[in-house]
């Protein structure tokens, strides 16, 4: 028997996407975005120097297949970028109809997403009335704070202060399916805060709206308000069993990491560890030391979408994808002969593009394990397919091995 790793970089898109035109960030189309085409030519440029300096140095991702792997999906240029693939890599597309998180990853895991999500409004009162009454009775408080499209760090400090003082829910969304919650930890009690995420998500699931997305807080008016790790996510469960079911389902066993069990609502997941990226790294390492023979490692690395590519941080964005790339180099020496390890992501984000929205991207394909070769353009669901072949698990859905 063998294992597999399936490590998903949130929002490393490699541009390309056919559909681009139908997505926005506002009103203009994600049509041409290109995360890490977008990066690397901006690192070519010097127009990434904060805490790192000059090209895009990805040469663990580059020698899998990265820039062969942009270049199939989008024709952009690459700089810094040009190794010849020594593993097996691709490109792949998205059919669901959301580039949001859980789209992209129960895609990924072979389940493309057969509704449309519902969307609030970017206008001035985002949300019904009824649900905004039902959001304050849930919080016990006269109202809530937002109503609106947000940045999620900027609003925290608008009304911060606001909401300390009247107890009253900051509730924003953005160009996902969410319904976001940013309450003070101590102020308002994390625990609190988590209690009443969970009371709505029954009304938001049932409008499918696909997430609420507890976001605490720490901090004063004075020095700043700042989110802590402690985000949850209570998201609508997979609407037919993914991969991590027909791997359970195989006996087998399922280690998340990250996002990876708020996304799939733990099911198929039999234990899950959360952090920080940095956090998630060392225990991502300790799995490839210690998963059992036959089991699945899903990650995800988040991140890179929610501290670079929503906050278009160029530099930012280069230097987690760096770091990455030196600790990913330390990790394929450690894989057991057999092992199968997927590098993807869940859509794209692109740092250099307007707006601050999730962008509509192809995503790289890149394989350690199982030799070198092409696989070419292929869709979302095939990793599900492969990594189930690979583990000789019965794969269900659409998908078909690139192996
Ligand atoms: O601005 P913040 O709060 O990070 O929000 C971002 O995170 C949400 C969930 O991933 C996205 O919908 C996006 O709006
Ligand atoms: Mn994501
Ligand atoms: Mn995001």
């Amino acid at each position: 028997m063998t294992r597999a790793f399936l490590i998903v970089i949130d929002s490393v898109g490699c541009g390309g996407a056919p559909d681009a035109d139908r997505f926005f960030n506002g009103t203009t189309p994600d049509t041409g975005a290109n995360t890490l085409a977008h990066i690397a030519q901006a690192c070519a440029a010097g127009k990434a120097e904060e805490g790192r300096s000059g090209p895009l140095r990805l040469p663990v991702m580059d020698s899998l297949g990265l820039g062969a792997a942009i270049r199939l999906a989008s024709g952009d240029a690459t700089p810094g970028l040009a190794a010849e693939p020594q593993g097996l890599w691709g490109a792949a597309s998205e059919v669901s109809p959301g580039k949001d998180t859980p789209s992209g990853h129960w895609e990924l895991a072979g389940v493309p997403v057969p509704w449309d999500w519902t969307y609030f409004p970017d206008k001035e009162k985002s949300f019904p009335p009824d649900l905004v009454a039902e959001a304050a009775r849930a919080a016990g408080a006269d109202g809530i704070l937002g109503n609106c499209h947000a940045s999620g760090t900027v609003i925290v400090n608008e009304l911060g202060a606001e909401h300390v003082r009247t107890g009253k829910p900051i509730c924003y969304t953005s160009a996902d399916s969410v319904f976001q919650i940013a309450c003070h930890e101590e102020a308002f009690g994390l625990q609190r805060l988590y209690d009443l995420c969970k009371a709505l998500a029954p009304t938001l699931h049932n409008m499918r709206v696909g997430r609420v997305i507890a976001r605490p807080f720490v901090g004063d008016a004075a020095s700043g308000f700042t989110r802590t790790t402690n985000r949850k996510d209570f998201a609508l469960a997979p609407p037919s069993p993914t991969l991590c079911d027909w791997v359970q389902g195989a006996g087998r066993t399922v280690h998340g990491v990250g996002k990876i069990g708020d996304i799939f609502s733990m099911q198929g997941i039999d234990d899950v560890v959360k952090g920080s990226d940095a956090e998630l790294m060392k225990h991502l390492k300790r799995l490839v030391e210690e998963a059992e023979e036959g089991s699945l490692t899903f990650a995800n690395f988040v991140e890179f979408d929610s501290l670079y590519g929503h906050r278009r941080d160029v530099s930012g964005y280069a230097r987690a994808l760096e770091w990455f790339d030196r600790e990913l180099g330390t990790i394929l020496p450690r894989l057991r002969a057999g092992d199968m390890l997927v590098v993807t992501a869940d859509h794209g984000n692109d740092p250099t593009w307007i707006g601050t929205d999730h962008t509509r991207e192809r995503v790289p394909v890149l394989v350690a394990g199982k030799g070198a070769g092409e696989a070419g353009l292929v869709a979302f669901t095939d990793i599900a397919a492969s990594v189930a072949d690979h583990l000789g698990v019965p794969p269900q859905g659409k998908g078909r091995s690139f192996l």
